[in-house]
Order: C-alpha cells, then sequence, then structure tokens
C-alpha cells in the first residue's frame, strides 16, 4: 500500500512516521509511505497536489496537514479557512480522481462542549471557534466529494514533536515554580504514538479489503482537565527523573485565563464505534503517558 502522508512535518506526521519506522518489520511489506511537508506540496494550490498525485500515483491519502494554532486562527481566518477546507477540498478531489481513500483527521474542537456525556459520531456539532469551524467545514466537504473516507476526530495531542501542551508543559516547568492550568475545560489527551497506531492498523485493514467508510472517534481513555493533565504529566516527569524540581499548580477556570479564541468545556468523546468496526483498543492513559514522557 503506497500512503501519501500528507503534512509530514507536523506532529502527527512525524509520529506516524516514528512509528512506521520503529515497527518496520510489521510494516515493510505493506506499508510504503510517501511523505510531503508543505514545502513539497502545499495543499491549497490544486495543480501541486495534482502534479504529487500523478507522479506517484498513492493508493491511499492521510491528511496531517492543517491549520492548527487554535489562537492564531482567531485573527487568520482566511489562511485557516485555506489550509483547513481549501486544501482538504484539494486532497479529497484528487483521491476521488484516482478512486482512493482518504483519511482525514479532525478535533474535538467542532463540539460547543454542552454536553455532560461522551460525545458520539451523530451529535451535532457546533464549534466555538474559527479553528474548530473550519474543521466541521472539512468535514463536511469530505463527505460530500468522497465515498471512501475515514474522517478520525482525535483531540488534545501530545507527543515529543512539534508544537503542543506537553512540550509547553516542560518547558515552563524549567522556568518557573508554578504555574496556573485551566481546571474547567475537560477532554481527553491523546499520546500522537497511539492514534499513529490507529491510522496505520486502518490502512492496513484498508488494504485487506475492509471499507468501513465514516466518521470515528480516537481519543485516550481517560477524560481529565488541562490542570489535571499538568499534574500527570510533572508526576511522571519528576518519576522518570525528567525534571529536578517540580513546580506547584494551581487550578484557575477559563475566565481567569486570557485567550483569543473559546475552547469547549467539555469535548470528551464516546470512542465505542472505532472499536467495535475497526477492532481499535484505546491503551490506558497510564501506559501512554509513561510512553509519552519517556520521549520528552
Ligand atoms: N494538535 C492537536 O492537539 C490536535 C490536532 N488535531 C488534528 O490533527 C491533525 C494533525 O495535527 P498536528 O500534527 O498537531 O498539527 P501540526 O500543526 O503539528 O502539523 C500540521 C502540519 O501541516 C502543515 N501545513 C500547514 N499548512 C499547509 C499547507 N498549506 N500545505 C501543506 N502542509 C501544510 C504544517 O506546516 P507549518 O507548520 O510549516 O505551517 C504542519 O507541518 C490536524 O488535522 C489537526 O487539526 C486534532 C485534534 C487535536
Ligand atoms: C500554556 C497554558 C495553557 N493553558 C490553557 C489554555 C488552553 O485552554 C489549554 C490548552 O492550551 P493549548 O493552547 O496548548 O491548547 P489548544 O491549542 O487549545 O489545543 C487544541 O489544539 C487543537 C489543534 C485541537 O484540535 C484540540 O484538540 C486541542 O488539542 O490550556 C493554561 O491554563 N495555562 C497555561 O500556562
Amino acid at each position: 500500500m503506497k500512503v501519501w502522508l500528507v503534512g509530514a512535518e507536523g506532529q502527527l506526521g512525524k509520529s506516524i512516521i516514528a512509528h512506521v519506522n520503529e515497527h518496520c518489520a510489521v510494516y515493510k511489506a505493506s506499508l510504503h509511505l510517501v511523505c510531503s511537508s508543505k514545502k513539497d506540496v502545499d495543499i491549497c494550490h490544486f495543480p501541486s497536489v495534482s502534479d504529487f498525485v500523478t507522479e506517484h500515483s498513492p493508493d491511499i491519502i492521510v491528511n496531517a496537514a492543517a491549520f492548527s494554532d487554535v489562537e492564531s486562527a482567531e485573527n487568520n481566518l482566511k489562511r485557516c479557512q485555506q489550509v483547513n477546507v481549501t486544501g482538504v477540498a484539494n486532497l479529497t478531489n484528487a483521491a476521488k480522481a484516482l478512486a482512493i481513500p482518504i483519511i482525514h483527521i479532525s478535533t474535538d474542537y467542532v463540539f460547543d462542549g454542552n454536553s455532560s456525556v461522551p460525545y458520539i459520531e451523530t451529535d451535532s456539532t457546533h464549534a466555538l471557534n474559527v479553528y474548530g469551524q473550519s474543521k466541521c467545514e472539512s468535514e463536511a466537504l469530505v463527505q460530500q466529494i468522497s465515498d471512501k473516507y475515514i474522517i478520525l476526530r482525535t483531540a488534545w495531542l501530545v507527543s515529543s514533536f512539534g508544537r503542543n501542551f506537553a512540550k509547553t508543559v516542560m518547558s515552563l516547568s524549567k522556568q518557573h515554580s508554578q504555574l496556573s492550568m485551566i481546571s474547567d475545560q475537560l477532554g481527553c489527551p491523546t499520546f500522537a504514538d497511539d492514534l499513529a497506531t490507529t491510522i496505520c492498523h486502518i490502512i492496513l485493514a484498508i488494504e485487506k479489503g475492509k471499507s468501513d467508510w465514516g466518521i470515528f472517534h480516537y481519543c485516550g481513555d481517560t477524560a481529565m482537565s488541562w490542570y489535571e493533565l499538568t499534574e500527570n504529566i510533572l508526576d511522571e516527569a519528576v518519576i522518570q527523573q525528567k525534571i529536578t524540581s517540580r513546580p506547584d499548580v494551581f487550578a484557575i477556570t477559563s475566565d481567569e485565563y486570557s485567550a483569543e479564541a473559546i475552547r469547549p468545556k467539555y469535548s470528551v468523546m464516546n470512542c465505542q464505534k472505532i472499536h467495535d468496526i475497526w477492532g481499535i483498543v484505546t491503551p490506558e492513559w497510564k501506559d501512554s503517558l509513561k510512553r509519552l514522557v519517556q520521549n520528552l
């Protein structure tokens, strides 16, 4: 299976490459990555997308590219829309032209957070910020254009790659003795390596002929606040001797934190469907946390 990995230099892109390299004995025979980053193919420019597929003839597209800076999206609506909506339409049209599937990554921020039970795939979306709205639009387009798609909604990605909350916490902990973290936003942190495993699992199943297209939720198995996630990371970092002094962490409310973008207060997602249909089992958060911190 020749897999076009779009967004190869982002957090998820690098996690997928690292995962495939680490398990090359498993994937060697069946999964061949052809990678592109923004400098190779700007997904907003359809001729570049089209030239790439003509040259490489992939069997599947995995879109890990996005405008993912939630704060700056509020003041860069046009660019965010170009990448997350036009770019996704370009990739999906290219996939359709080749009659190949596309795996597109979406987010828990498509929800408004007014639920009190974990969101399922058929719940109504209502994004609160520009980034979330663009991802909602991307989902609608993928479904409209393609009949062979997997939309994976994930959440709170953390890893040793790119810009993410876990790396921010580690870096803040080296500069400050006190941190203030929001405790009234709940979500499910997801180790990007676990998401990479899931994506590879789905690709191999597609290669064997499985074709259960649709939207699926995939995130870590434990709901928590940013405050609790910070405590989790610092506790584990102390155990693994990644930090010498541990800052005190204070819980604050969203109102006490100055931010451009509104975040959902509750974006916990139910992952039963991906388990039932694709046989995906989410690792225990404790285990993912250990592996995450080992790499930080
Ligand atoms: N990070 C998270 O917590 C979550 C992410 N997601 C989704 O997961 C996916 C992966 O996210 P993540 O890896 O964290 O994001 P990153 O921002 O780390 O990676 C995205 C990559 O896309 C690239 N890119 C941006 N614009 C273009 C373009 N026009 N053409 C080609 N490439 C482009 C970026 O390049 P450059 O940096 O140079 O702009 C970057 O390398 C995204 O769809 C995101 O919405 C979902 C839930 C949570
Ligand atoms: C740095 C920092 C952040 N926070 C809060 C702000 C915010 O509400 C929350 C997380 O901040 P971040 O800016 O890292 O996270 P944010 O960019 O909102 O993360 C989101 O990214 C996109 C791409 C997604 O798709 C989402 O699933 C989610 O992971 O933590 C604090 O309370 N204290 C701090 O010191």
